[in-house]
């Protein structure tokens, strides 16, 4: 099915982002949205993720724009509307936690709450405490903590509060593989359960992946694809959006024909049937195609579509995983498939270099060649 649309699947959007920023020479020209669930908002270093959520939570300014919840302005620069950081209601948690180094790690997950009743007050920090795992931590003062149990307080700080919006840049990036997966699970859980709106800043494609219900890719200060995270990741919307996204396999190539549900393109003289295309492209277009190396079949014997006779010239083993380069025997593009070591063993890829490739029609995309995309 053509990938064109990127429709948000449900949900209303909760938050609205939409502003200007320039600070020193870089410019940020954001256009976000973000309904309850996890919102990945991924990028390189230096593309203005922080700088994004740090707008978001009202403690740097954009020049022009406006923020909303619910259709109500936390920022408005048109309106003259700019609700202080502590009143719009969002929690926040940065790479490294800031906590208050006199208080408790009881007091600093209640400091949110001092306008409850105590009983309520006590309740949700025990409750959170708990979750947490820092039952027992109560009376430690936070500068014995380590780092991880440091950021599980900053965590439950920013629950503590009951804000239904959380912002979050990269807040598990200085904790070991093992606790971050703890903190993932818990924050997929809590998400779910408090129909929880979460901005999550990461530029781990790893955690984007795991973390993600949308994914929106920051890319020099602009959102260049926004969508439900495996259409974005099955459908970038062009080069750019697919290399920040780890493909490997992009090859440019020619449109020849196209109907509604398949598209005939060249590459070099290789012909291609792809059934998966990002805008409307047209015959005679530039475009770049690609396929993902775990989605490249190795046979035997040719099959029938998009065959493509190549041969190993390069072999990496990763132990359960093999990545295979392959250069074609004619015309045709490069590509570099990735094949667990068990079909690796049973196809007996160690001593066989010549293969015919299969390139399923269905997990070719085609994406209109960045010189000619509109950005
Ligand atoms: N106060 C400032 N003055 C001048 N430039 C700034 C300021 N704050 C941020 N920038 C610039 O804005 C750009 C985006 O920065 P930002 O911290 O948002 O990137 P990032 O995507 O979060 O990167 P990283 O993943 O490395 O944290 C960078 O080029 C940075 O140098």
């Amino acid at each position: 099915m053509p990938s064109t649309q990127q429709s948000s699947g449900g949900a209303a959007d909760v938050l609205e982002a939409s502003f200007r920023l320039a600070k020193g020479t870089f410019v940020l020209e954001l256009d976000l949205a973000a309904e309850p669930g996890i919102t990945v908002l991924f990028g390189p270093s230096g593309s203005g993720k922080s700088l994004t959520l740090r707008a978001i939570a009202g403690m740097v300014e954009p020049d022009a724009g406006r923020i909303a919840v619910d259709g109500a302005a936390v920022f408005d620069r048109a309106a003259g509307i700019s609700v202080p950081p502590h009143r719009r209601g969002f929690g926040y948690a940065g790479q490294r936690p800031a906590l208050f180094p006199h208080l408790t790690v009881r007091q600093n997950v209640a400091f949110g709450l001092r306008d409850h009743s105590r009983a309520d007050r006590d309740a949700v920090t025990s409750a959170l405490l708990a979750r947490f795992g820092l039952a027992g931590f109560e009376q430690r003062r936070v500068g014995s903590l380590s780092g991880g149990q440091a950021q599980r307080v900053a965590l439950a700080r920013a629950l503590a509060p009951g804000h239904r919006v959380l912002l979050l840049d990269e807040p598990f990036s200085a904790l070991d593989e093992a606790l971050r997966q703890d903190l993932r699970a818990l924050l997929n859980d809590l998400a779910r359960e408090r129909e929880l709106v979460i901005i999550f800043v990461t530029h781990d494609l790893r955690e984007a992946h795991l973390l993600a219900d949308r994914l929106a890719v920051l890319d020099g200060g602009r959102v260049l694809q926004a969508g439900p995270r495996d259409a974005v990741f099955r459908a970038p919307s062009n080069r750019r959006v697919a290399e920040l996204l780890g493909a490997v396999n992009v090859f440019p190539a020619t449109v020849i024909r196209r109907d509604d549900s398949t598209l005939v393109f060249t590459a070099g003289g290789w012909e291609g049937l792809a059934a998966s295309w990002s805008g409307d492209p047209v015959p005679g277009q530039a475009v770049d195609v690609m396929i993902r190396p775990e989605r490249v079949v190795m046979r035997r014997g040719a099959p029938t579509v998009n065959a493509l006779p190549a041969r190993i010239v390069r072999e990496f083993d990763y132990g359960n995983s093999r990545v295979l380069h392959f250069e074609p025997d004619g015309a045709g593009p490069r590509l570099v498939v990735e094949l667990a070591s068990r079909p690796y063993d049973v196809l007996d890829v160690r001593s066989r270099k010549s293969w015919t490739l299969e390139l399923p029609p269905e997990d070719l995309h085609v994406m209109p060649a960045l010189a000619r995309a509109a950005r």
